[in-house]
């Protein structure tokens, strides 16, 4: 009989062999591909046709070659051994050698990985042990195995501290990492949900809702080709979470995701950031419709209208202008390209105003010809077309004189027509009509809540932004105003979308409360909400801190239950003068005590300046509250409670975000 150590190892001898067989293929697959690549770029190519192909092809070729680079680490993770004896091992992508049944390497996203992660001691689904392995390098350090079936423990089994425990023990380094080797099964049902709409994430803070959104991404990308095809975008709240969680997706193999924040996506770049008033006016949905009403305003407004045409006016009705209003509406154009379509019917009226008046001419003339005979009718019904500014010739047939389709043309040309036209249906900017709404001076400068406006201005004015994606992702979506969903709405016709968020988190703008307030003005009812209820990041001791504060900021919900225990926290008490140098010795104390540990201070950004000055940063990342949202560190200490209430209207819930960033220990220092 082996000993629990002698069969561990040798367990991780019998998984080295066949690691060892799936890096050599993907080597194999790499220098193929590699090849490939090379290939297809030196082979000459004659014609634009022959180009595009050319680089279509490379496109694909060195994509390929990204994804099985970035397989290297952490290729293989995990393995099912089913009740009868299949064996699957599931790791980062598929691997399959040709004329062998299976897979030797099932992508986690395959259908068949899903046991892996939803398998349980109830439900085995087909399972009798579910196998981690730690792999360094190209190395098996160690297996732990879940037996599912209810079966005793052979010799080959190796049970002990779940792969959980130990990823949720690794130090904090400031970027988030995927954890697809620990996915859990409630995580992973919404990853690999089928539903194809909009997917709703909530849970308290550290239920792993952004692990759930990126790795969602992620499956999207693989299970839903017509998705991945149009593009997947992952909206974060600030470029400091997303530096945070930028290396998620591409170690996962996935490079082809834009990472945005909802400023950035407008494209303009804001000098200032609003105030909360101010953020919260302009980001409801009263704004949306106070532009379209503005924009509408512009569109012909009622009354007649005269052009001039060569040397005479042409008069038409109000009649006339509010059709060719309602016809360049009803194109349903935004304003800029539906003038053309009111262009093209006012000339039609003009035109046919003008096609009324020859005849009329031509039967006065005729009446003169029979009043006086020996006349040119010819001549005369020549000139008086060149009379209305026409060069028509003469013609055989009076009733042909008149040529539409030329005057039409000539009338589509003309500067005064333009004119006209320009004065009824204004040619728009964003810019200018964004301006007008809010009576700013030309000139004056933008702040971050102007862009959703000028977003939603470009629509109304030019049309649908051009970049649009297949999937859309948003993290910390409690940030989101009403305008800000529209922005996001619009670059989404699919209406494919994974939105998690926290509605106690929730920063001063945001005016809803929960999903359907502020998903259901642009979504009714169309979205799967799922919650998540487990806490990995923060300790259950300084989450029973937490608790009367959670039942204030969000009555209705229920505290989290968390996985990870650990110190009490503690706090300090310093004199208002002493504040920053107590708040270093903390850090020091904390250094020395726990080195390698990621620490950071939390402050109201009031207070930023002050702490900088002290040399913080020497021990640990200062973070503005405003800005923690999504963050994580080992340990935090959070710098006058007090303040960072009483900074913004949502000073309450910034405190919770505070509190909940730390993994391990927290400390307040308070005056
Ligand atoms: N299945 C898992 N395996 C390992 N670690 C996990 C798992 N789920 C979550 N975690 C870890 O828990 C921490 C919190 O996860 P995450 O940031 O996704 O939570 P969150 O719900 O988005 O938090 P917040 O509300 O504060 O933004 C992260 O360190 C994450 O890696």
């Amino acid at each position: 009989m082996t000993t629990h150590d002698e069969g561990a190892a040798a367990q991780a001898e019998v998984e080295q062999a066949h690691v060892a067989a799936m890096y050599g293929l993907l080597d194999e697959r790499l220098a193929e591909a590699r090849t490939q690549l090379a290939d297809v770029l030196r082979s000459p190519s004659a014609g634009p046709g022959e180009v595009f192909a050319r680089d279509v092809a490379a496109d694909r070729l060195a994509r390929r070659v990204r994804r099985l680079e970035a397989a290297e680490q952490g290729l293989v993770f995990g393995r099912i051994d089913g009740a009868e004896g299949t064996v699957l091992h599931i790791g980062r992508l598929g691997l399959h050698v040709d004329g062998r049944d299976l897979p030797l390497l099932v992508d986690w996203r395959a259908e068949a990985a899903r046991p892996f992660y939803a398998a349980t001691a109830v439900q085995p689904m087909g399972l009798r042990r579910r196998r981690h392995l730690r792999v360094e390098g190209r190395t098996v350090r160690a297996v732990s195995d879940e037996l599912l079936d209810g079966s005793a423990a052979e010799a080959g089994d190796v049970v002990g501290d779940g792969p959980l425990v130990e990823a949720l023990a690794a130090r904090r380094t400031g970027r988030m990492r995927a954890v697809v080797e620990t996915l859990q099964a409630e995580q992973d049902e919404i990853v690999r949900s089928p539903h194809r709409g909009v997917t709703v994430v909530q849970g308290g803070p550290g239920t792993g809702k952004t692990v759930v959104a990126l790795h969602r991404a992620a499956y999207v990308l693989y299970a839903f080709p017509d998705a991945a095809a149009g593009g997947v975008l992952v909206l974060g709240p600030n470029p400091r979470f997303l530096d945070y969680i930028s290396q998620v997706l591409p170690s996962l193999g996935e490079n082809d995701v834009v990472m945005s924040t909802c400023v950035q996506l407008g494209g303009v770049v804001p000098a200032a950031v609003a105030s909360f008033d101010a953020a919260r006016r302009k980001g409801s949905l009263a704004q949306a419709g106070a532009l379209a009403e503005l924009v509408g305003s512009m569109q012909a407004p009622d009354g007649g209208f005269a052009v001039r045409v060569g040397r005479e006016w042409v008069r038409l009705g109000s009649a006339d202008v509010a059709e060719s209003r309602a016809a360049a509406r009803a194109s349903g154009l935004a304003h800029n390209p539906a003038r053309e379509v009111f262009k093209e019917h006012l000339v039609d009226a003009v035109t046919d105003a003008l096609e009324r008046s020859a005849a009329e001419d031509l039967e006065r003339i005729d009446a003169e010809i029979a009043a006086s005979t020996g006349l040119d009718l010819d001549a005369l019904a020549a000139s008086g077309l060149r009379a209305l500014g026409f060069d028509d010739g003469p013609s055989a047939d009076p009733a042909e004189v008149f040529d539409a389709a030329a005057a039409r043309a000539n009338l589509m040309g003309d500067a005064y027509v333009d004119r006209a036209v320009e004065s009824l249906w204004p040619r728009l900017t964003a810019e200018a009509l964004v301006r007008t709404l809010l009576g700013h001076a030309p000139g004056a400068p933008w702040t971050d809540a102007d862009v959703p406006l000028l977003d939603e201005a470009a629509e109304l004015v030019d049309g649908p932004p051009e970049r649009t994606f297949g999937h859309v992702v948003v993290d910390e979506a409690q940030e989101l105003t009403a305008m800000r969903w529209r922005m996001v709405l619009r670059r989404c016709p699919a209406r494919s979308m994974t939105l998690v968020g926290d509605f106690a988190q929730a920063g001063p703008a945001t005016t809803a409360g929960d999903w359907p307030q502020a998903l259901g003005p642009h979504l009714g009812d169309r979205f799967a909400l799922h919650t998540l209820t487990v806490g990995y990041r923060t300790t259950q001791e300084i989450l029973a801190t937490t608790h009367d504060l959670l039942a204030r900021i969000a009555p209705g919900q229920t505290p989290i239950r968390s996985i990870r225990h650990g110190e009490a926290p503690s706090s300090r008490t310093a004199g208002r003068d002493t504040l920053a140098a107590t708040v270093a010795d903390e850090l020091a104390a904390q250094a020395a005590a726990h080195p390698g540990e990621l620490l950071a201070v939390i402050c109201a950004d009031g207070r930023l300046d002050e702490l900088s000055a002290a040399g913080v940063t020497r021990w640990a990342r200062l973070v503005p509250a405003t800005e923690a949202r999504g963050l994580e560190f080992d340990s935090i200490v959070v710098v006058a409670p007090d303040e960072i209430v009483a900074a913004r209207p949502s000073g309450e819930r910034d405190l919770y975000v505070a509190i909940t960033r730390a993994t391990t220990r927290l400390c307040t220092v308070a005056y």
